[in-house]
């Protein structure tokens, strides 16, 4: 991965500067990464990019001509520029494994470290994984209203930059795609590539019959044929079967078609009909055109004969949802590894923030499926076999208490001291992985429209601390304030 220490927001290197002018740089700071809203209106969110992440970490450090185009900008003084020359991160961070669902709140990477490192990581962080988890959730979705696909992800010429077509393939892969049409991604990650063809090779041949003989001559046994370019069931499906049958001939197998605009529904029957009756049973046909997990699912609703579906804008921009509100919220300072939680007030009870180092318990009941998650003091120590009353943070009086259940810590250790102390996984463990993970979770969390609501709750404990941190800095103000009008 190319070095990314320089893609970060400015406030960043002017905090850090200001960290060193005034004395505190090696002061230790705990911050969490959160998001408050789940995208599409959904029931869960899949994480990804933590493997981005941990690649920009590792490779983070100032080279020459960066210290150079900072002090171009005549900010930044001497003793912090020769800071940077010797940047290092050396902290400690936990994170949510990529392809396990989360839920709004939790803490999905914690940070750990000198403030003057741990403020630096914020924008990368956020970028990385706001922008993979929000496609990997969204392609969990598209898979999910196709029946577990299969999908071809096929986005990257919508994508917003090439970045996002490639890291975008990466996750609808951790999603649950089949497959991608984007090369860079294919080489880069080990993600399957497959494709069709476009209007423009039909459009060259003198006719569609003879478009189609010469790709069949050229990839006799991966021949999916695009049928619309002239009339579907006039024309195209009619010189698919004439094909088709010549390949079966020959020996090959004969791939199928994709039909890629008009009624999706009527058009997969009639050509289904026609393929079964012209004896190429086998031949699948894919579906594609401006596809989501609606329309797929409306479609296959209304009885559409559609094998796999090619999906690009809608999912590759998550058109519907264009961005995964993620943040990076100091929770603790401290010093010499003694840390003080910390907690951000505001108007908007919603962005209260959870004080202190914490981590999350999931409750799985004896099936295996997830009930509810808890997130907690780090020390917190939940007995698997006693019952717990846990409680909605904002709505008190909504309590749920929990029997037969035993627990998963989700955060696990990714650095200590600065060092990597996990293995990454690949990409096909990852997608295996969510796809078992997403089968812990209840159907009715799942659901695509209006689903049910998933508990996450705080442990009393916690409750307890945010409360006592509300009240001193409520009383603190007030003792402030005396005396002012
Ligand atoms: N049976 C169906 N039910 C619901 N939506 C469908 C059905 N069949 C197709 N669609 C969707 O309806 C939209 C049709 O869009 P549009 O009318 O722009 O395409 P088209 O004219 O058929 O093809 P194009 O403009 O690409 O040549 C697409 O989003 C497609 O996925
Ligand atoms: O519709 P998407 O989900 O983005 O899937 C990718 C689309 O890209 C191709 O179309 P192309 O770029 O040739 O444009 P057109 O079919 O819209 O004319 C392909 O034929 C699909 O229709
Ligand atoms: O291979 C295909 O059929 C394909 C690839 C990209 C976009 N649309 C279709």
């Amino acid at each position: 991965m190319e070095n990314l220490t320089m893609l970060t927001d400015l406030y960043q290197l002017t905090m850090m500067q200001g960290y060193l002018v005034n004395g505190c740089r090696d002061k230790e700071a705990v911050f969490d990464v959160f998001f408050r809203t789940l995208p599409f209106k959904g029931g869960y969110a899949l994480v990804s990019g933590l493997e981005q992440v941990v690649e920009y970490i590792e490779n983070l450090t100032f080279r020459e001509e960066n210290l150079a185009y900072l002090r171009s900008l005549n900010l930044f003084n001497e003793d912090f520029i020769q800071e940077l020359r010797n940047f290092r991160f050396t902290g400690d961070i936990d994170a949510v494994p990529e392809g396990t669902p989360v839920f709004p709140y939790e803490p999905l990477i914690r940070v750990k470290g000198r403030i003057f490192e741990t403020q630096l990581l914020e924008t990368a962080i956020l970028n990385l994984i706001n922008f993979e988890t929000l496609i990997a959730t969204k392609a969990s979705r598209v898979v999910a209203a196709a029946n577990g696909g299969p999908i071809m992800e096929f986005g990257l010429r919508r994508a917003q930059g090439p970045d996002a077509g490639t890291l975008g393939a990466r996750a609808a892969f951790i999603g649950g795609c089949q497959s991608t049409s984007n090369v860079l991604a294919g080489e880069r990650y080990g993600i399957p590539v497959s494709g069709t063809q476009a209007h423009s090779w039909i459009q060259c041949f003198p006719s569609e019959l003879e478009a189609f003989r010469a790709y069949a001559r050229t990839f006799p046994d991966g021949c999916l044929l695009l049928v619309d370019t002239y009339s579907v069931l006039e024309s195209g499906v009619p010189n698919a079967i004439k094909v088709g049958l010549e390949l079966e001939a020959e020996g090959h197998h004969f791939q199928g078609i994709r039909l890629d605009s008009g009624d999706l529904t009527y058009l997969s029957r009639e050509a289904r009909r026609m393929l079964d009756e012209a004896g190429l049973k086998s031949a699948i046909i894919v579906g594609s055109n401006d596809l989501d997990e609606e329309t797929i699912f409306a479609i296959r609703s209304q009885g559409a004969l559609i094998d796999a579906w090619g999906v690009g804008t809608h999912l590759i921009t998550s058109k519907d949802s264009p961005s995964l509100g993620g943040v990076y919220k100091l929770a603790a300072e401290g010093e010499k590894g003694i840390f003080h939680p910390r907690l951000k007030v505001s108007e908007n009870i919603a962005k209260i923030t959870n004080p202190g180092i914490k981590k999350i318990v999931r409750f799985y009941d004896r099936a295996g499926k997830a009930m509810a998650d808890v997130i907690a003091l780090e020390d917190e120590v939940f007995n698997d076999r006693k019952s717990l009353t846990i409680f909605d943070p904002i709505q008190t009086w909504k309590r749920k208490t929990l029997t037969n259940f035993h627990t998963r810590e989700l955060l696990v250790p990714v650095f200590r001291g600065g060092k990597r102390v996990c293995e990454l996984p690949k990409l096909q463990e990852i997608q295996a992985y969510a796809k078992k993970e997403l089968n812990t979770l209840w159907d009715e969390v799942k659901r695509l429209t209006n689903p049910h609501r998933y508990i996450v709750d705080l442990s009393a404990n916690l409750f307890e601390l945010k409360q006592q941190l509300l009240l001193t800095i409520h009383n603190d103000i007030k003792a402030n304030n005396q005396g002012v009008e």
